[in-house]
């Protein structure tokens, strides 16, 4: 279903305004120290002391200076992280949050990993619509082929949020391909091919193949050689090169967080591709987090927020869709949606569609 989100977000009254404003710009800070305080375990200390502790104690028990742990502590009382009374630090909620909730976890890894130091040149990347923060990890035009190779944390930090979201949403997704009655299915942007074994154990009648980069196709064959499954196959290819032709004879095109990868007339085009791939009987299956068809304010927050990334760090153009610009594409690719079912895992929508 849709919903509006961010509504009346004009009322605030002139002083009220201006301290939302402080938090806008000082917002880098504040990251850092929350993740400061998370990574050197202060918060989990704080948690674990429902008592509270002074700066003295707090110091004792991180191994920190009373000066480090006061200046962490400082700023995360502003920001509502701890509280504090009778000279003692207490965790809040929001702190409790930030030590230990998953989503925000996840969150957190891939903004301080993936993007904090690109984010940077986001300024460069709006004007030249171009990944210019990607330039921090190396020489690329997008983030997708380096992928494998990323430092060790930052590539860690992109799979955990990756597949938070995405794998989330897989359980009912694979129940819902499956009552599609496919012999065989091609996951278009199969990644490691986490998806892909995960349906082919359950459904060992039905054959899978996963399309993706070279780079990414060499992660999958090892997921498939470790899971030792038989009926998950790989197909190499660039969708956006002319001459990449999507296989044909498949029941299923499935495609999961991948058009969000690319610009508005790649995705025409590759929608195009798709058709003339499949007969009419075929369905294609879209997977997306549409920020307009998300639960609560948090995820509609969440996938918006993801967007930048897409433009300083992963490829310059693409982005996070709003359902209902997303379905201008698929009309103007000429196909017909025929369901759209919202509250996949976590944040995700799948469209149903032929041509
Ligand atoms: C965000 S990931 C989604 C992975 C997975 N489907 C999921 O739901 O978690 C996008 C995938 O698309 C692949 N991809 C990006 N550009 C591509 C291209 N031009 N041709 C083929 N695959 C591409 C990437 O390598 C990556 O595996």
């Amino acid at each position: 279903m849709r919903k509006e989100f961010f509504k009346n977000n004009d009322n605030l009254n002139a002083l009220d305004a201006q301290y939302e404003a402080q938090k806008i710009a000082f917002a880098p800070i504040i990251f850092q120290v929350a993740r400061t305080m998370r990574d050197l375990k202060l918060l989990e200390l704080l948690s674990k002391n429902k008592d509270g502790l002074t700066y003295l104690e707090l110091a004792n028990k991180s191994n920190l200076t009373k000066y480090a742990v006061q200046v962490l502590c400082e700023t995360a009382l502003s920001a509502n992280i701890v509280s504090i009374k009778d000279e003692k630090v207490f965790l809040t909620k929001i702190g409790f949050f930030i030590n230990s909730d998953r989503m925000t976890n996840a969150n957190m890894n891939y903004n301080h990993h993936v993007n904090y130091l690109g984010l940077f040149n986001l300024e460069e990347s709006i004007k030249n619509g171009k990944a210019e923060g990607l330039k921090v990890f190396g020489n690329w035009e997008t983030i997708y082929p380096a992928l494998s190779t990323l430092p060790e944390e930052v590539k860690n930090s992109w799979f955990e949020f990756d597949h938070l979201y995405s794998d989330s949403g897989f359980p009912k997704a694979i129940k819902i391909l499956k009552n599609l009655k496919p012999k065989n299915i091609l996951d278009i942007g199969g990644n490691t091919g986490k998806f892909a074994t995960l349906f082919a154990k359950e459904n060992p009648e039905i054959n899978i193949t996963i399309m993706d980069l070279p780079q990414q196709v060499k992660l999958a064959k090892q997921t498939i050689y470790e899971n030792n499954i038989t009926n998950v196959s790989t197909y190499e290819g660039n969708i956006l090169l002319d001459e990449t032709l999507v296989p044909k004879g498949f029941d299923i095109i499935w495609m999961s967080q991948f058009l969000d990868c690319f610009k508005e007339e790649q995705i025409v085009n590759i929608l195009n591709k798709i058709r003339d791939s499949i007969d009419d009987n075929a369905e294609i299956c879209i997977m997306e987090p549409f920020w307009d068809r998300q639960n609560n304010e948090t995820a509609s927050f969440c996938v918006i927020n993801t967007s930048p990334y897409f433009t300083a760090m992963a490829n310059g153009y693409s982005k996070m869709f709003k359902y209902t610009d997303f379905e201008k594409l698929l009309i103007e690719s000429g196909l017909n949606v025929i369901e759209t079912i919202d509250d996949i895992g976590l944040c995700q929508t799948i469209i149903r569609c032929k041509k």
